[in-house]
């Protein structure tokens, strides 16, 4: 299987055209209005129906009610609903169960605690994302452009597939795909030229950066699988 690539917080047209055109499996819309990356939901509507069929669309929310979620799945369809802020497991499998839709339930991390307990999330979100921690301060809980100690996730249990985000860019994606055995990666700030403000030559750059790197990486352990054959 390759790797899965999300570009997140797209608003525009030219964003979006540049995040599939490149080959980006996943696109974000992000449905929080204290973001940079805040889209209407008109203009979501639009970029849903020109990615259909081309991505997958994530809507992203920050502990959404129901409400929300409705009007949401009503006026963009997405694929995937993305729960970024402090979503217990019991909530998300409830919008799992009530909106019918896949769940990616992102998950912030600094400790080793933090990654213990998403073991809570495994089998009731279809999908975990683990994010960079935000600081208490912080006026959203993710798309910060920060990392995170990523040999913390090699505590996780084997049998948890992720996704990877938090401070990626096409600097230190191949890095990211290396060292962790992420399913996926995601990334906004890290192909922005400033906050909320895609940029296509380096949402291509990120994108072709993941690829090569994903197809080393494949290609390395399909050598050591043979040879711990022979
Ligand atoms: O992008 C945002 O503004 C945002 C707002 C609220 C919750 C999550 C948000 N973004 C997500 O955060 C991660 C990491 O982003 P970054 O690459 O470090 O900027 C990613 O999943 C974004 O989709």
């Amino acid at each position: 299987m390759s790797l899965i690539i999300k570009i997140c917080g797209l608003k525009t047209d030219d964003a979006l055209e540049a995040a599939l055109d490149a080959g980006a499996d996943m696109i974000g819309l992000v449905f929080f209005p204290k973001s940079p990356r805040h889209v209407q939901l008109e203009t979501a509507k639009r970029l849903a129906e020109t990615a259909r069929g081309r991505a997958e669309i994530v809507a992203l929310t920050v502990n959404p009610d129901d409400a929300l979620l409705e009007t949401v799945m009503e006026t963009v369809a997405p694929d995937w609903l993305q729960l970024h802020g402090k979503e217990s497991p019991a909530r998300v499998a409830e919008v799992r169960a009530r909106h019918g839709r896949s769940v990616m339930k992102a998950l912030g991390i600094s400790t080793a605690d933090d990654v213990a307990r998403a073991g809570a999330y495994a089998g009731i979100a279809d999908r975990l994302l683990f994010d960079a921690k935000p600081p208490k301060d912080a006026t959203r809980p993710g798309g910060l452009g920060e990392t995170f100690d990523w040999s913390l996730l090699d505590a996780l249990d084997p049998a948890v597939d992720f996704m990877l985000s938090g401070g990626l860019d096409a600097a230190n994606v191949a890095e990211a795909v290396r060292r962790t055995r992420a399913i996926g990666v995601d990334v906004s700030s890290g192909v922005e030229r400033a906050p909320g403000e895609k940029d296509a030559d380096m949402i291509r750059a990120f994108v072709a950066t993941t690829r090569t790197a994903a197809d080393e990486k494949f290609a390395l352990d399909k050598g050591a699988a043979k040879r711990s054959l022979s």
